[in-house]
């Protein structure tokens, strides 16, 4: 055998993510820090990642992030194919083709794929499992977002709590660990007016086979959400190894590099902008990767930014599919009537932004990685979710965080200009600003603990670590620090 493909499977973990930058940049941190406690870690994903992260960074294509080596398998799909406007049969595609695929770059990568220590997925390729138990291999999942949503799902999915159904769509969910929930609080995926049938399909059928993960890690940490983390300790136990975010974001940029994917070129003008603006001043406002917001939605932000008469930087990611309606477009007379007041890119280097001195606050989709980024810059946040998680991702940040206020839908699921303008108001001056302020530097503090040797997510990966090197007596993923 070859001298490096003996060295890749040696004390080897394989990651398996969706084709998304939300998925896979936590996959890359937590496989940094297995690489820091002595594994090798390779990350697998689709090719639209390669054709993507050719685009943003124009270079040859990247075949390692900071020591982690990039594979990539085809979704069965061409690279154009508009996976957006038709995500069902994406995901129904990527379901059947993916596991094949993955299958076959094992067999071509791995002389003895059955010496990897683990492969580990995470929920949104959740046959990645069955791969692993072709190949004999044990499976982990890494739970992308809020702890409290695995819970949700779980007891959604395994028929243990009552949930909004047709005939009753307005029920209150009440469920151990977290608040009273309106359906106005529930991911949209539970919800009986879910348009993505693919998603609820691939919850059932993954939440009633967990025992195909051997160990559940979460992207979140046990100081942020305890008490949901300790309701599922009787059921199916979810480890919290996180935040999985930037090191410099946690205080640690001397001792770990940062491994990370860009899919879109970031306008590091902005940096430069910000630099000019005074302390605490700037709305930052992004809506993450995915969301594209109506034109209605995008003509009441514009007018509140307008109105406030504040420093912002927005950023407005170009349709992948525009569409003739105007979505995700600025209004026409933006850019003019507000030149010196703000900027707007296409995409911004988000975690440098978030921490720099500048910003005041964070009008957000509510995207969990958006979460955790402004948890560790210790700012107070704008709840306008959309879809998936955000929902609870915005109950959570105002009702269990204390962290943030929440932009209310009128009756038509429209907004107006004027709640905008009173929410940045009341993130950025008064009693509310400041307590939300307090409470988000607290959280910050606490997250730079848990990471750092001993704190909680530290320990959690080990534990991880430890058992699935054999270095453990203990082996039924039951451990769990600050349990
Ligand atoms: O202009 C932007 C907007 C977003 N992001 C990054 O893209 C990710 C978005 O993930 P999230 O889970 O918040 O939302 P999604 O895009 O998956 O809906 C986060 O890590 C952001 O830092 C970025 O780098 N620049
Ligand atoms: O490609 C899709 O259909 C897709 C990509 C990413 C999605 O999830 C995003 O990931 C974040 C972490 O799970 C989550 O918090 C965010 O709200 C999502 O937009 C969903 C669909």
């Amino acid at each position: 055998m070859a001298q490096a493909e003996e060295k890749r499977e040696e004390n080897h973990v394989l990651l398996v993510a969706f084709s998304s930058q939300g998925h896979i940049n936590p996959m890359l941190r937590l496989g940094k820090r297995l690489a820091a406690r002595g594994i090798h870690v390779s990350l697998a994903t689709t090719e639209i990642v390669r054709h993507r992260m050719l685009k943003s960074s124009g270079a040859g294509p990247a075949d390692h992030v900071t020591g982690i080596e990039l594979l990539f398998f085809s979704d069965g799909l061409s690279l154009d194919y508009d996976w957006k406007t038709n995500l069902d049969v994406y995901m129904d595609i990527l379901g059947k083709q993916g596991p094949s695929n993955l299958s076959a770059l094992i067999k071509e990568h791995y002389t003895s794929p059955k010496k990897l220590l683990c492969l580990v997925t995470n929920p949104f390729v959740p046959w990645v499992s069955d791969v692993a138990a072709e190949y004999n291999i044990p499976c982990a999942m890494l739970w992308i977002q809020p702890c409290a949503l695995y819970a949700i799902y779980y007891r959604c999915f395994n028929k243990l709590s009552a949930f909004p159904t047709l005939t009753d769509p307005d029920m209150i969910v009440e469920l151990p660990g977290l608040p009273s929930m309106e359906k106005e609080d529930l991911p949209s995926f539970v919800l009986p007016n879910n348009p993505f049938g693919s998603f609820p399909k691939l919850f059932s059928e993954l939440f009633q086979v967990m025992e195909k993960f051997k160990w559940v890690l979460g992207n979140s940490f046990y100081e942020l959400e305890k008490h949901v983390i300790d309701s599922m300790c009787e059921l199916y136990p979810i480890r919290p190894t996180g935040p999985l975010v930037p090191p410099t974001l946690l205080g640690q940029d001397q001792e770990l590099e940062d491994a990370s994917v860009d899919m879109w070129k970031s306008d590091e003008t902005c940096i430069e902008w910000l630099t000019q603006q005074p302390p605490s001043s700037v709305i930052y406002v992004s809506f993450g990767s995915i969301v594209v917001l109506p034109a209605k939605q995008m003509e009441a932000i514009a007018t509140a930014l307008k109105n406030v008469k504040r420093p912002f930087l927005w950023v407005v990611k170009p349709p992948e599919f525009p569409t003739p309606d105007g979505a995700g477009q600025l209004p026409s007379w933006f850019l003019e009537e507000t030149k010196d007041q703000g900027q707007v890119v296409r995409w911004s280097p988000q975690t440098r932004v978030l921490s720099h001195p500048a910003v005041a606050c964070f009008i957000t989709h509510c995207g969990w990685n958006s979460m955790l980024e402004t948890i560790c810059s210790g700012i107070p946040l704008i709840a306008y979710p959309q879809w998936t998680d955000q929902p609870t991702n915005a109950k959570l940040i105002v009702d269990v965080f204390k962290i943030g206020v929440r932009i209310k839908k009128e009756g038509d699921g429209n907004i107006s200009s004027e709640v905008i303008e009173k929410c940045i108001e009341e993130v950025m001056v008064g009693p509310v600003a400041e307590q939300l302020r307090k409470n988000a530097m607290a959280l910050k503090a606490e997250a730079q603990k848990v990471v750092a040797a001993g704190g909680s997510s530290d320990e959690n990966i080990r534990l991880f670590v430890e058992e699935i090197t054999g270095d453990s007596c203990k082996k039924d993923g039951s451990r769990n620090v600050g349990i």
